[in-house]
């Protein structure tokens, strides 16, 4: 038995565990009891309404089937929080602290979920959401205050201790006054990484906890260096707004726009774990497609950025460059004013002999030009018809009707939106910018322009114009016009997070300032701690990107290393052993990440066959999984994995700002071990 288990404050503490889980488990008894009883009330409710339907009237036979449901009801809340309670079994708290207020001293202990027991009427368990629960995370000991729904509260903590309980056993405790160092927190970020992304309730630090419980901002812009936390908090901040809300925010009126579905299905567990539904995500590129009704086919942002990788072409570049800029959103809008302006050429119009002047025709066509066209064309005859109506006092007759929509529908210009966008061009006098991808596609950079227009001139159908919170991950890859098309179709409050420096494509890609610019009244909070990566790993980062406000926490582990081989049989080979290396480790994840997918299609066919859980994440590929797993940087983003192998790291693969920026994004996904292999010279960005 070691010293730690024989103290007395353990022992103490031992006492009160077993007890809460007395508690728990007494709770989860007249719980099934009641859940029992619900199912038999139930079935017999049923059956009294089948035998008896026939005498039954109508009423009646309403009454009885509101009463089944309100049974099923009470069951199905009966069984959301027996749920819960099976979870706290197994880990009932993660932290404790002493609140005085007075003379009056009690111990407060903070879960992922409440535990109130029900038969004693008191509450043993806080929430890690509920206002008292804020005091863990943002005091040491010393006064303190925390704002419940009666008003301010004000007292002392005088104790802080943290847990780490696992299968009803206490594993780990600790008196956080007594220790400088964050132990818990050390513990938590030495261990080896999951299928998923894991929930960090027990500790959150104090800034991650300001943002996750900032409930005010209309648009919360968070600019974070890589590991600092930022997908973490955001998930945190959806449960804690779901949980402070409850009454009026559902998971289903929250949407995330992720950069693809194996980072949706990383990210997949959090909520759930934290005791919430999972929440609605889209891809941009599903976005547009939806937007666009599924009538344009277009290239995707993996295959823009694949292609300036793979081929040096300048125009394409200053096609991408122009489209990403400022002034392009604003010649779009000057554009779309004058489509709008000149597209409507209206006539004097005589229907039943009687005139309807041009004027009048053009002030009502534009009264109305928030509706999409269709809609437009039909309130404009409806309410011409109406004014001849009061007019002449004539009504029309239905073949009058039909001859005043057409001649209504004569005067305006009609061109299909593909054209009016590709008009633009012509426009603006530069037609070389518009240009058609493979296949008689739009290139990726044209779909949102073309969106952004078709919102201003036509309108567009959107699923999600109910949504009330949009979280919207890798800000740093969307350019300005698709956040004004963003702006546009979600007027909900907003959380955008990510990081200039991880950005993998330079022309469609926008720093925290501009984002604000666009999306209005949005705060901006800065992360500059980093968690994920060893200290060794982050400095070796900082050669490729140096961020002078950075600050790594101060967690050991191997120097990464940089392996020079002879040829490119020689690097395989180094790879594989490397690989074999893994497979025979604690570790759960190896990252092999590559700057292109040929060069990583390569590396996982020399891996073929020779290991059992290998995986090459392609842009169609939806899951995360342990094992060996062979991808690009740009697919990279926003995972992580317990070690990360970056193949040809030499002077040729990486030598632009963009290869820099996915050099930096490929090391900075490594928790624990980083190494890099290369032929001949090696990238100027490691030297
Ligand atoms: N307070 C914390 N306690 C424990 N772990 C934390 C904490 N904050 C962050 N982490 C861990 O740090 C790692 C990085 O977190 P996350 O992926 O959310 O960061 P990020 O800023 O979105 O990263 P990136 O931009 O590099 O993709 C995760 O393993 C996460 O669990």
């Amino acid at each position: 038995m070691n010293q730690q288990a024989e103290s007395p404050e353990r022992l103490a503490e031992r006492h009160h565990l077993d007890h809460t889980l007395e508690r728990i488990e007494a709770n989860l008894n007249e719980l099934d009891n009641r859940l029992e009883a619900y199912a038999e009330d139930i079935q017999a409710q049923k059956e009294y309404l089948w035998s008896n339907r026939d005498e039954m009237d109508h009423i009646e036979k309403i009454s009885a089937r509101e009463a089944i449901e309100q049974s099923v009801m009470s069951g199905d809340n009966a069984l959301v929080r027996r749920q819960k309670l099976e979870k706290l079994r197994h880990s009932p708290y993660f932290g404790r602290f002493d609140f005085a207020r007075g003379v009056e001293e009690e111990p407060v202990y903070i879960g992922v979920h409440h535990f109130h027991d029900d038969l004693a009427r008191v509450s043993r368990v806080y929430d890690w959401r509920a206002p008292i629960a804020s005091l863990f995370y943002d005091v040491e000991s010393g006064p303190a205050t925390y704002e419940s729904p009666a008003g301010t509260v004000a007292g002392q903590v005088t104790l802080k201790r943290q847990f780490r309980i696992k299968g009803g056993e206490i594993e780990l405790m600790i008196d956080s006054a007594v220790h400088v160092v964050d132990d818990v927190l050390q513990e938590e970020l030495s261990r080896t990484s999951d299928e998923g992304m894991k929930n960090i309730v027990a500790t959150i630090q104090r800034d991650q906890n300001a943002i996750i419980r900032n409930d005010e901002a209309q648009v919360l812009v968070i600019q974070g260096v890589a590991g600092s936390g930022k997908t973490s908090i955001a998930l945190h901040r959806i449960a804690y707004l779901l949980y402070r809300f409850k009454d009026t925010l559902r998971s289903e009126d929250i949407l995330i726009i992720s950069p693809n579905r194996v980072f949706s299905d990383y990210i997949a567990n959090v909520l759930p774990e934290l005791g919430e539904e999972t929440v609605n995500q889209v891809g941009m590129e599903e976005l547009a497609d939806e937007l666009l009704d599924g009538q344009y086919r277009f290239e995707s942002f993996f295959e823009q950025t694949t292609a300036l990788l793979e081929k040096d072409d300048e125009a394409m570049k200053a096609r991408l460059r122009y489209k990403a800029s400022p002034e392009f959103l604003t010649e779009l809008d000057r554009y779309a004013a004058h489509v709008e302006a000149n597209r409507f050429a209206a006539e004097d119009l005589w229907i039943a002999r009687r005139l309807v002047p041009a004027w009048l025709l053009e002030e009502v066509f534009r009264k109305h030009r928030n509706l999409p066209t269709n809609e437009r064309l039909r309130q404009v005859s409806w309410e011409i018809e109406r004014k001849i109506g009061n007019q002449y006092n004539y009504d029309l007759e239905p073949e009058e009707r039909k001859q005043l929509k057409a001649a209504i529908k004569t005067m305006l210009r009609q061109t299909t939106l593909r054209e009016t966008y590709r008009g633009f061009y012509d426009w603006l006098g530069r037609p070389e910018l518009f240009k058609t991808a493979s296949r008689g596609r739009l290139e990726y950079a044209d779909v949102f322009p073309l969106i952004y227009l078709k919102m201003r001139l036509e309108g567009v159908h959107s699923r999600w114009r109910d949504v009330k919170h949009l979280l919207i991950d890798e800000m740093q890859d969307y350019n300005p016009v698709q956040y004004a098309v963003i702006g546009r179709l979600f007027a909900c409050k907003k959380t955008v997070l990510g990081d200039a420096y991880q950005s993998v494509n330079p022309y469609s890609a926008s720093k925290a300032d501009e984002i604000r610019g666009v999306l209005r009244q949005a705060a901006c909070v800065t992360l500059n701690k980093s968690y994920r990566s060893s200290i060794e790993i982050v400095r070796f980062a900082q050669r490729i990107s140096p961020n002078p406000d950075l600050e790594a926490i101060e967690r050991h582990g191997e120097e990464p290393r940089v392996i020079r081989c002879r040829s490119r049989h020689d690097e395989l080979d180094t790879i594989a052993a490397m690989a074999r290396d893994f497979s025979e480790s604690e570790h759960n994840t190896l990252g092999i990440v590559c700057k292109t997918p040929k060069q990583a299609r390569k590396v996982f066919d020399a891996l073929d066959g020779s290991f059992d859980r290998l995986q090459l994440l392609g842009e169609q590929s939806a899951a995360f999984g342990r094992g060996i797993i062979v991808c690009t940087a740009h697919m990279a983003k926003g995972l992580e994995f317990d070690r990360v192998l970056v193949p040809e790291a030499t002077a040729k693969n990486y030598a632009t700002d963009m290869e820099r920026n996915l050099l930096y994004v490929a090391c900075t996904r490594a928790m624990h071990r980083l190494v890099l292999t290369h032929r001949g010279e090696i990238s100027s960005f490691l030297q």
